[in-house]
């Protein structure tokens, strides 16, 4: 994604640059040169007394030795190393062979393997990772490192604290930066979370069961109905894991056909509460789907009052998931059984606005943005991408893969296409974090939106639905599994709905996100750090003389024409807001940013500039961003303006009028903003 040009931008000092490099080309040496060999014991005391002060550290906010991390003018950021991708386990626990601490070896993916460990010690979370001690699961065993990278949270949970007993798919042992080994999780998918095994002896009792089929049933009713009101307990203190965990168990032995013959509205209560659950925690396709599976159908007045309530989650489901249709359908139905239901009304009043967006594009702006703040960034609009397409873009020069293309006629200052955010993180927000990441394949230290990837991820995680049109997007690494599929259904339910990749995520993120800021557009103070995903946008491809550009309103991101745009044509924005003047700058950000050469006409022309034309453009252009910052526009004096007149006729003498026929000057761009400003004021 772009840094915007202000207080985004990371500083750092070539030293610095040159310590992160080092630290991650000693690691993979290091690494390469103890690949296979056998693992080293750790002496299980020190280990944990190792782990407890760490944790005390962390917990107290004290800087951690185990860490990498670098100082910049803006505060400490974690460095990740990236480039190094491996595809996350695509195979179900029964598949995999048991396997203890001491057969692991250095550097090495155990795959066809699983671990079952139990937590030694207590856990040290650190702002990009977490890690803790764990023993082998059965008694006597060994004892290891275990540290979960960047996604280490579920739910505002943190992994390893949620729970004392993991299976560990294919582990992955390897070195931290500092050269200690240590087991180490990327995919969350990765790390199965042990629950209570008490739903598992109940199914075995259940499908065991040939004499006393009425004692067992009785038994698994029991069970349910507790782990219902365990759930109902957890959802009360707003502990939303727990009450997901409990109802999940729960519906795992109410739904047997035993249990669901002989009671069935077990199940439909536990699902109506975890279409609750689920909402709370944005897992909206479960949600949709334990809504409509809690239907009674039956007409008494109970019933009929249930069924309102689990139409109406499954309103909200569909409503969030932008299937506003399928909401509309899901909120009539509940109008059909309580007909004075004022909630679902107002529900259909809001989707009335939200197909006229969807299909007219007719977005009442002003609204919009008066009903944002910084505690409400988000705003509640569909998104509008009708007049759009995707499909290759045959331009002449290098292949720019897909592109966005109008399917109608665009006048100038009309709106191309308005889409909702995907997902967007706000630099005031919890979720946000940027991390150095020193990529192994170029070299390359880049500021990375590493808390957008981990949302997104998230995301990902609880709507599988959403997996195939972010997966598609474009990236460096294809994803590892089988037959080089990014994504795949999991076998086994309880041990998640989706694997995904997370290093095929991060290269989504990096060529696709854009800092929409936090500005004029309703979104308060929120801080340069924030971005986002808008996958339609994420079809448009770049130019330095686009005919679109880009506006926000909250995490509505708004391609507006900037000139004409013919049906067929293709929709073509600068990725760098505001793109420098300086030539050789912008061929850099947009190389090391977005990993091309840019090819259009005002980079032909500019490429044969002279050297020494160049020179003198560029200090110009310095020179009028230096008086623009010294000199507000209001009030400006009469010699300024006049000096803002030279300066801005010097850039333009830079440019070969007939070579630059009808491209912008983009070095002269402030100081003619200033000029404008100025001549409006007088
Ligand atoms: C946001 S995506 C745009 C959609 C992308 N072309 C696709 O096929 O999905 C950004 C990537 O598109 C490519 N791209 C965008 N503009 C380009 C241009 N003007 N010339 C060459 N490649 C371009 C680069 O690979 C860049 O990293």
């Amino acid at each position: 994604m772009t840094p915007r040009h202000d207080e985004n931008t990371v500083f750092m000092t070539e030293q610095e640059a040159e310590r992160i490099r080092n630290t991650v080309k000693i690691r993979l040496q290091r690494c390469s040169e103890l690949a296979g060999h056998a693992r080293e014991t750790r002496d299980s005391k020190d280990a944990i007394r190792q782990a407890t002060g760490a944790s005390l550290m962390a917990d107290m906010g004290a800087a951690d030795p185990d860490s990498a991390q670098t100082k910049t003018q803006r505060g400490t950021l974690p460095v990740i190393a990236v480039g190094q991708p491996y595809p996350p386990c695509m195979l179900p626990l029964r598949d995999l062979q048991p396997m203890k601490l001491s057969n692991l070896r250095m550097d090495t993916h155990h795959r066809g393997r699983r671990l079952a460990v139990k937590r030694a010690s207590p856990v040290v979370t650190l702002v990009a990772r977490s890690w803790t001690m764990v023993f082998d699961e059965e008694e006597g065993g060994e004892i290891e490192r275990l540290e979960v990278c960047l996604h280490k949270t579920r739910h505002g949970q943190d992994i390893l604290e949620s729970a004392s007993v993991f299976v560990i798919k294919e582990p992955y042992f390897t070195l931290t930066d500092q050269g200690e080994a240590t087991l180490r999780i990327d995919h969350p998918s990765d790390l199965v979370v042990c629950q209570d095994e008490t739903a598992n002896d109940i199914l075995a009792s259940l499908n065991e069961a040939k004499d006393d089929v009425d004692g067992v049933t009785a038994a698994a009713e029991k069970f349910a109905r507790a782990c219902k009101d365990h759930g109902n307990a957890a959802l009360e203190k707003q502990n939303l894991p727990l009450a997901h965990a409990k109802y999940t168990e729960g519906l795992k032995v109410a739904r047997q056909n035993i249990v669901s013959k002989s009671n069935p509205d077990l199940a439909r209560d536990l699902s109506r509460n975890r279409a609750h659950v689920n909402l709370l925690l944005n897992q909206l396709d479960e949600a949709k789907a334990d809504a409509k599976a809690s239907l009674t159908g039956r007409q008494d007045q109970r019933s009929r009052e249930l069924d309102s309530k689990a139409y109406f989650r499954a309103g909200c489901a569909a409503y969030n998931l932008g299937a506003y249709q399928e909401a509309k359908a899901f909120f009539e139905e509940q109008r059909k059984l309580t007909p004075g239901n004022e909630a679902a009304s107002a529900y259909l009043r809001k989707i009335e606005t939200r197909l006229h967006e969807q299909e007219n594009g007719a977005f009442n702006f002003q609204k919009i943005r008066a009903g944002l703040s910084r505690s409400r960034p988000r705003a509640d609009a569909a998104s509008f991408v009708g007049g759009t397409e995707v499909r290759e873009s045959r331009l002449p020069g290098r292949g720019r893969g897909r592109g966005l293309f109008a399917t109608r006629d665009v006048a100038a200052g009309e709106v191309v296409l308005c889409e909702k955010a995907f997902c967007v993180v706000w630099g005031h927000e919890m979720e946000a974090l940027t991390a150095m990441t020193y990529d192994v394949r170029d070299g390359g230290i880049r500021a990375s939106p590493v808390g957008l990837t981990r949302s997104v991820v998230q995301k990902l995680l609880g709507n599988p639905s959403q997996v195939k049109r972010v997966m598609d997007l474009y990236g460096d690494y294809q994803g590892g599994g089988n037959d080089n599929v990014p994504t795949k259904m999991r076998p086994a339910e309880e041990e998640g709905p989706v694997v995904v990749d997370v290093f095929r995520v991060h290269g989504i993120v990096s060529r696709n996100a854009f800092g929409p800021g936090g500005d004029e557009n309703g979104v308060g103070s929120s801080s340069s750090a924030s971005a986002g995903l808008w996958v339609r946008a994420a079809y448009a491809n770049h130019s330095c003389v686009p005919n679109a550009e880009k506006e926000y309103a909250g995490d509505l991101l708004v391609l507006r024409a900037t000139q004409p745009i013919a049906a067929g044509d293709e929709i073509l924005h600068a990725y760098h807001d505001g793109s420098s003047g300086d030539y050789s700058a912008r061929r850099r950000a947009l190389m090391t940013t977005w990993g091309f050469e840019c090819d259009c006409a005002l980079c032909a022309a500019e490429a044969a500039d002279d050297p020494a034309v160049l020179k003198r453009r560029k200090e110009l252009a310095e020179e009028a961003d230096a008086f623009v910052g010294r000199e507000h526009w209001a009030g400006a004096k009469r010699v300024a303006v006049a000096r803002a007149k030279r300066l801005a006729r010097d850039i333009e003498g830079t440019y070969d009028g007939e070579r630059y026929e009808g491209l912008p000057r983009l070095a002269a761009r402030t100081i003619l903003e200033w000029l404008a400003l100025a001549g409006q004021r007088r």
